[in-house]
């Protein structure tokens, strides 16, 4: 039997998964680590979403919030010098960061600033360290931010009921749920390139490691019941609330679990009561070349399972066992979701579309649905990028009969047909093109393994690729 457990992902930072059976504090102590240097990064993102979306002019804004990081309270100038002088770990996340920098240092000097000379600013008008009256900050056109009672309740906070109640409150407009969306799943459907495009849109805050895996590793009886202190780790830490609030809540906060959607049973009545505001995002790959990606991650870790044939090669126990398994297929695993959740909150994309000639639009229409700028990050707005591959590359396929491979298309025709015609009643995705994809490629290898078998010969391997 495969694990359903994907691989870790080589991106800079570890997954919390790969923590498990460190002791609690190491990992926390990693994670906090970790935070340190990512805030900074996203201290950027704040920036230019600041610059972005206020009114006063930058440098008379204060990103410090009672009870935030005091770091918060920087220039953009500030934040250009000290970065710099930094250095950084992340190319990408280091040009985007510059990028917003640059923007945030753009919209400073339209306003009348510069950035080498602009003064550190506090809400309430504290310029260079003194307070100006409010009278004379009005006589001179400045005003203080108001936050939005949403923003308010939000701050006291402590545990994810209490959120639920914070949503109640009203917001300004253009203001971001706490959390905005979840990146569910499939695994092995792309979810670690999706979250490293995501993470570089200004709009969008995220945890700084992929698969937090917070209600499926810490929370699985009940979320709403789960621990106080892993909540209120979980707002804080993970999620970065105070820094959501530094941006006014104009940041998409979100995070990318992809156990969360094998979970659904229990995990999709509990989220739609804990946040029935949430948007969730799913992937969905042809489920043989899921499994044989699945299998290659354990193969490229060096976990060998008994359904596989090492010696020779030979997969077919190990992915009809997968198909078969009704945690990793697809019907059973979406049911709850598309129960739980109306369609307006799913957006179902298909791997082979994403990855492939419909990348542009995918990604476009995913950012439309998130309510975030689509044409955005503006370095590759329109490419995915390649993340969490798979290291061995057997391109010339893998060996089976056309028997065997017969049985693997049978079973995954009956998980894809039910899958996309349950998510196509709910009307959440038109996806009988999808199905007639995947069709077409399965036709494609039975017609080319049945024109490499010798007349006669019921046992001669075919080669089926991983597309
Ligand atoms: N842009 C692009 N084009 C083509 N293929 C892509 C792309 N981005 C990710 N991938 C493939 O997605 C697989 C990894 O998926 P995940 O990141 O979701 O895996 S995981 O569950 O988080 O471990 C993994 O598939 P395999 O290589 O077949 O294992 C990646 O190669």
């Amino acid at each position: 039997m495969l694990e359903a457990t994907p691989k870790p992902s080589p991106a800079r930072a570890p997954r919390l998964r790969s923590h498990r059976g460190w002791p609690l504090r190491r990992s926390l102590l990693v994670a906090t680590i970790a935070l340190a240097g990512y805030a900074w990064t996203r201290h950027s993102s704040v920036s230019a979403v600041i610059a972005r979306n206020s009114q006063p002019p930058l440098q008379q804004l204060s990103l410090q919030q009672p009870g935030s990081h005091s770091g918060y309270a920087h220039t953009a100038a500030e934040e250009m010098a000290e970065r710099a002088s930094a250095g950084g770990s992340d190319e990408k996340q280091e040009s985007a960061a510059g990028k917003k920098y640059e923007d945030v240092t753009r919209t400073a000097g339209a306003a009348g600033g510069s950035s080498s000379s602009a003064p550190t600013a506090g809400a309430g008008g504290a310029v260079g360290g003194k307070a100006k009256p409010r009278e004379q900050q009005q006589a001179q056109g400045q005003h203080s931010y108001v936050p939005s009672p949403f923003e308010d309740a939000l701050r006291a906070c402590s545990s994810l009921s209490c959120i639920r109640e914070a949503h109640k409150q009203p917001k300004h407009p253009g203001q971001f749920n706490f959390p905005h969306f979840y990146l569910l799943g499939f695994p092995k459907c792309a979810t670690t390139s999706l979250f490293h495009h995501l993470i570089q849109h200004p709009q969008v805050m995220a945890p700084i490691v992929k698969e937090p895996d917070f209600f499926t590793n810490l929370c699985k009886d009940s979320a709403a019941a789960c621990d106080p202190h892993e909540q209120e780790l979980y707002i804080n830490t993970t999620l970065h609330r105070n820094i959501a609030l530094s941006a006014r809540m104009h940041m998409a906060v979100f995070e990318g679990s992809t156990h969360y959607s094998l979970a659904g049973d229990w995990l999709a009545p509990q989220l739609k009561e804990l946040m029935p505001w949430v948007k969730l995002v799913l992937s969905i790959r042809e489920p043989i070349s899921r499994a044989i990606s699945m299998l290659q991650h354990n193969l490229d870790h060096q976990r060998f399972p008994k359904c596989y044939d090492r010696e020779r090669r030979l997969i077919f126990k190990c992915i009809k066992a997968n198909l078969e398994d009704s945690s990793v297929r697809y019907a059973p695993r979406l049911k709850a979701w598309v129960e739980n959740f109306p369609g307006e909150q799913l957006h179902i994309m298909q791997y082979e579309d994403l990855t492939g000639s419909g990348m542009k639009t995918a990604l476009r229409d995913l950012k439309r649905f998130i309510g975030i700028d689509p044409k955005l990050p503006s370095a590759s707005p329109d490419d995915l990028g390649l993340h969490n591959a798979r290291r061995d590359n057997y391109t010339e396929g893998w060996p089976m009969t056309l028997q065997e491979y017969r049985v693997l298309v049978a079973l995954a025709r009956e998980d894809t047909g039910d899958a996309l015609s349950m998510v196509a009643r709910h009307g959440v995705a038109a996806a009988s093109r999808w199905q007639q994809a995947w069709e077409r490629g399965w036709q494609n290898n039975l017609q080319r393994c049945t024109q490499s078998k010798q007349e006669g010969d019921d046992d001669a391997l075919c080669m089926i690729p991983a597309s």
